[in-house]
C-alpha cells in the first residue's frame, strides 16, 4: 500500500488502497450505512445513542493514521439510529497534528468507499459572532477555507477522476434539505433559540488565535473558527457526498481583549461534554429525517 505522497497523488493513498481500507472496515459489520457522521472534539457522546454499536479501531485498518488529540478516540463504530444503519468516525485527524492534508480528510474517501452518501460533519469552534455564546450551534452553511487559500487545498497534487473531477464548485457545498431538516429538529425539541447559522473559518492550529486575529478574521465575515473540518467536507464534495456540517461553539472569541483566562483544550472539551445530551437528543430526531 502507498502511503506516501511521493508520485503526488492527490491523496496519497490510491484508488485501490482507499477501496481495500474500506473493504477492512466492512468486514466486521453486515450493516451497509448510507450516513456517515464525524464526530468532533469531545463529541464522540453521539456514539451513546447507537443500538448495537460495533467498533472497527483504526489500528485494524492497514496503514490507517492514528488519532492523537485528547477527546477524539480513533474508530470506527458501526450502529443503528432510528433503524437507520450509520457510521460513526469518533478520531478525526487534524492537520496540527502533523498530518498533510490529504491525509487529514482521507478516511472521508473510505467512508464514500463503504457506501456512505449523506456525511455529518461536526465540530468544536470558537464563536467569532459576537451574537454567539457557548453552548450555542452553528449550521455551517458557507466557510472560509484559509489553508486552502493560501495554498493547502486538501485537492491539491495529481487528481485521480475515479475520486472526483479535477475542479470542484464549492458554491453548494452544503445540502440546504439537510439544513432546514436540522433546524426543524432543533426547534421541535424547544431549543431553537440555541441555534444560528453562519460561516465557518478554517486556520491550521494548534495554537487559539490572538485578539488581532480573531478580529481580522470577523471582518472576513466568519462567524465560527476551527481547525477542521473543511478539508473533510471538500474531498466529501469531490466524492459527490450530500454534506452537512454542524459547529458547537464552545467559547467566545475575546474581540475586546477583556477577558483574562486563557483558552484552553479543556475548556472546549467541557462545553462538548455539557452539550453532549442535547446533541444526542437532537441527532436521534435529525437521523430519522436524513434519507
Ligand atoms: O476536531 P475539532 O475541530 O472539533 O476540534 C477543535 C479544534 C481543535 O482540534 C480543538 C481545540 O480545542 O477542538
Ligand atoms: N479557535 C480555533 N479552534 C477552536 C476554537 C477557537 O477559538 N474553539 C474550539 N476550537
Amino acid at each position: 500500500m502507498a502511503a506516501t505522497n511521493s508520485d503526488m497523488s492527490t491523496s496519497g493513498y490510491s484508488f485501490e488502497d482507499i477501496q481495500a481500507m474500506a473493504q477492512e472496515v466492512l468486514k466486521y459489520s453486515s450493516l451497509r450505512p448510507k450516513i456517515g457522521i464525524i464526530c468532533g472534539t469531545g463529541l464522540g457522546g453521539i456514539g451513546d445513542v447507537l443500538e448495537d454499536p460495533v467498533p472497527v479501531p483504526y489500528e485494524v485498518i492497514p496503514d490507517f493514521p492514528v488519532s492523537t488529540v485528547k477527546g477524539h478516540s480513533g474508530k470506527f463504530v458501526f450502529g443503528m439510529i432510528q433503524g437507520k444503519p450509520v457510521l460513526l468516525m469518533m478520531g478525526r485527524l487534524h492537520y496540527y497534528e502533523g498530518y498533510p492534508m490529504w491525509k487529514v480528510a482521507m478516511p472521508v474517501r473510505v467512508m464514500k468507499a463503504i457506501g456512505i452518501e449523506t456525511l455529518i460533519i461536526t465540530n468544536a469552534a470558537g464563536g467569532l459572532n459576537p451574537k454567539y455564546k457557548p453552548g450555542d450551534m452553528m449550521i455551517i452553511n458557507d466557510h472560509i477555507d484559509f489553508p486552502g487559500l493560501t495554498g493547502e487545498c486538501v485537492l491539491i497534487g495529481k487528481n485521480d477522476e475515479r475520486f472526483g473531477p479535477r475542479f470542484l464548485a464549492m458554491s453548494d457545498a452544503y445540502d440546504k434539505d439537510l439544513g432546514n431538516k436540522f433546524k426543524e429538529c432543533m426547534v421541535q425539541l424547544g431549543h431553537g433559540s440555541l441555534l444560528h447559522e453562519g460561516i465557518y473559518i478554517m486556520v491550521g492550529g494548534p495554537t487559539f488565535s490572538t485578539t488581532a486575529e480573531y478580529k481580522v478574521l470577523r471582518m472576513f465575515g466568519a462567524d465560527a473558527i476551527g481547525m477542521s473540518t473543511i478539508p473533510e467536507v471538500v474531498v466529501g464534495r469531490h466524492s459527490n457526498m450530500k454534506v452537512f456540517g454542524l459547529s458547537l461553539i464552545t467559547d467566545a472569541a475575546d474581540l475586546e481583549c477583556a477577558s483574562k483566562n486563557k483558552l484552553t483544550h479543556e475548556d472546549v472539551l467541557k462545553i462538548a461534554n455539557d452539550s453532549a445530551l442535547l446533541l444526542q437528543k437532537v441527532f436521534v430526531n435529525f437521523i430519522s429525517m436524513v434519507n
